[in-house]
């Protein structure tokens, strides 16, 4: 599903309004009808207070319908203007008259008023400010938005909660609604997703307000949700006279004394991804637990007893997953550049193979041209350096990203991979997988899917939707904190069947924690 920004928003919004034959009011009708559906399809009718706070753009706008729809059914509401401008929108004017004749007056709040008292039974409508903020609100507003926060009553955002910009970080955490739920209009918006802006949306869902199609499949984006309907095309089955050779040879490169967990992980999920063959390169004292643990793959030894001194092997790899729990020897550092001084094998380079890379930027060069790195936030900041907030942090990685030709994950809640200028934002996942050994997984999984013949960037895209499905199924049965790296693995099977499965995570429309 296509991220948009707020330009392409409004000039969604134009070419709909040319297209479709309609005006801007009709248009804000159809989208506060939305928000009216969903608000008495839940409430039937409940005589609960329901304060509607709006903005004097079209955000206040889509508030006053949606005011106008409430009273006529029934609700009890108290509408509430914060005058925050003189500019106010022409279909704001127009839907602020259609109250009035209605007889229903507003509040109008100015800088020195006194703000309405709120209980916690009640819920607030957030519709002061949508897409069109562009800078930081005055201080008597951030006090409304404060008195809003500070009620403990349910808020529903209109779009996006008021105070955050669609395109850039906040400047002041304060001058946020931090909403219960926000009913957003037809796509989904990049900060949902980021760190630093998507804990103001606790949960967030799609209005379609059918803004025109063809402007929509036209518009080149940057950002892509991606979610069973993105993935599932990309599914290769299996033949029926393939054998183990057409799906490829991995090999995990990693390990060290006290660390082979993380190579026996690794390979275990990379098996259950449906790699042909896997070996496993580890330094000798690894050899009998991996044997012991997981039969089905091959072991190589290095010479060193307890880490990696010399990569050395006499297969033919279709694909390398290298670094975990490998370490920062200089020992194995020596080793690990000497193998990319030679190697021609794509690769996937996961923990310590980063920091070492990050003290040794020379070796970046040496990296095969579309090999892919999984580094979590604190790897990445080693890798491309520190930055002032997410936005800067994506500028940055893309811009590391094209200057090596290497497609860099992003790991966190919401996993962003980017590649070629554009950036694929994983919906599946949960908190129960900020365990021990998870990322050993993934690293294995996105090297098992590239072995049976998946491009790079849709491995890797595919894996992280694949992961964070088997987690999100794991966590159904063992709950958060019980959830551990091998069972993730022992999910990874269901995540597959479940891509066919109708019923259940079809797509990203709704998320909830
Ligand atoms: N296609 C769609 O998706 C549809 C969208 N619709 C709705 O329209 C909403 C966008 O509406 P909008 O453009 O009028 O902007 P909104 O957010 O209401 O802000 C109002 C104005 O405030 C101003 N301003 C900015 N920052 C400020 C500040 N700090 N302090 C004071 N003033 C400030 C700024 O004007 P400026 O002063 O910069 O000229 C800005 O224009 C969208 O979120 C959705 O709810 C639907 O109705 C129909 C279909
Ligand atoms: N809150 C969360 N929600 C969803 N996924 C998460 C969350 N926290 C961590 N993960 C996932 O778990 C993995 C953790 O990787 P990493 O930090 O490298 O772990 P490790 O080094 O222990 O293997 C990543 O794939 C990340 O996306
Ligand atoms: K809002």
């Amino acid at each position: 599903m296509k991220i948009f920004t707020a330009q392409q928003i409004y000039e969604a919004d134009k070419s709909t309004i040319v297209n479709q034959q309609i005006t801007s009011d009709e248009l804000m009708e159809r989208a506060a009808t939305q928000l009216f559906t969903w608000l008495h399809s839940r409430l039937q009718g409940a005589p609960v207070k329901i304060h509607l706070f709006c903005g004097i753009g079209n955000n206040g706008g889509d508030g006053m319908v949606l005011a106008r729809h409430l009273q006529e059914h029934g609700y009890l509401i108290g509408v509430h203007v914060v005058t925050y401008s003189e500019k106010r929108s022409q279909d704001f004017l127009l839907n602020l008259d259609r109250l009035k004749e209605r007889k229903i007056w507003p509040n109008f709040i100015g800088p020195n008023d006194e703000l309405p008292k709120i209980d916690k039974e009640d819920i607030i409508v957030d519709a002061i400010f949508g897409i069109g903020l562009n800078r930081t609100p005055d201080d008597w507003v951030i006090k409304v938005i404060q008195h809003l926060n500070n009620s403990r009553a349910f808020i529903l955002s209109v779009d996006i909660p008021s105070g955050l910009f669609v395109d850039k970080a906040p400047k002041n955490e304060d001058s946020i609604v931090r909403a219960n739920h926000v009913l957003s209009f037809q796509a989904p918006k990049l900060i949902f997703f980021l760190p630093q802006t998507g804990i103001y949306s606790n949960q967030w869902e799609i209005l379609d307000i059918g803004l025109d199609r063809d402007y929509l499949n036209s518009v080149d984006n940057v950002y892509e949700l991606i979610g069973k309907n993105e993935v599932l095309p990309w599914y290769k089955p299996r033949e029926k006279f393939s054998h183990k050779g057409t799906y490829g040879h991995s090999l995990i490169i990693g390990g060290s004394y006290g660390k082979i967990g993380a190579v026996i992980l690794a390979s275990d999920a990379c098996l259950n991804t449906g790699s042909g063959l896997v070996t496993a390169y580890i330094p000798t004292c690894g050899y009998i637990p991996m044997q012991t643990a997981l039969p089905e793959a091959m072991v190589i030894t290095d010479t060193n007893e307890k880490m990696v001194s010399d990569i050395q092997f006499d297969i033919t790899p279709t694909v390398i997953g290298l670094g975990i729990g490998i370490g920062q020897d200089n020992i194995t550092t020596g080793a690990l550049k000497e193998f990319l001084r030679t190697n021609k094998t794509p690769l996937v380079i996961d923990a310590d193979a980063l920091n070492i890379i990050s003290k040794n930027k020379e070796f970046l060069k040496m990296i095969p041209a579309q090999s892919v790195l999984t580094p979590h936030p604190k790897e990445l900041e080693r890798l491309i350096g520190s930055w002032q907030d997410d936005f800067e942090k994506l500028d940055k990685a893309k811009a590391f990203s094209k200057q090596y030709d290497l497609i860099l994950v992003i790991k966190g809640a919401h996993t962003i991979t980017l590649y070629n200028g554009k950036g694929y934002i994983n919906t599946t996942g949960n908190p129960g997988m900020a365990t021990a050994g998870s990322g050993d997984v993934l690293t294995g999984m996105i090297t098992g899917l590239i072995a049976q013949g998946y491009d790079s960037l849709r491995a890797t895209v595919f894996a992280i939707y694949l992961h964070g499905r088997s987690g999100d199924l794991a966590v159904e049965q063992c709950g958060y904190q019980a959830l551990t790296a091998s069972e993730i693995i022992d999910f990874i099977g269901d995540a597959f069947l479940d891509l066919f499965n109708v019923q259940e995570g079809s797509g990203p429309q709704e998320e909830m924690e």
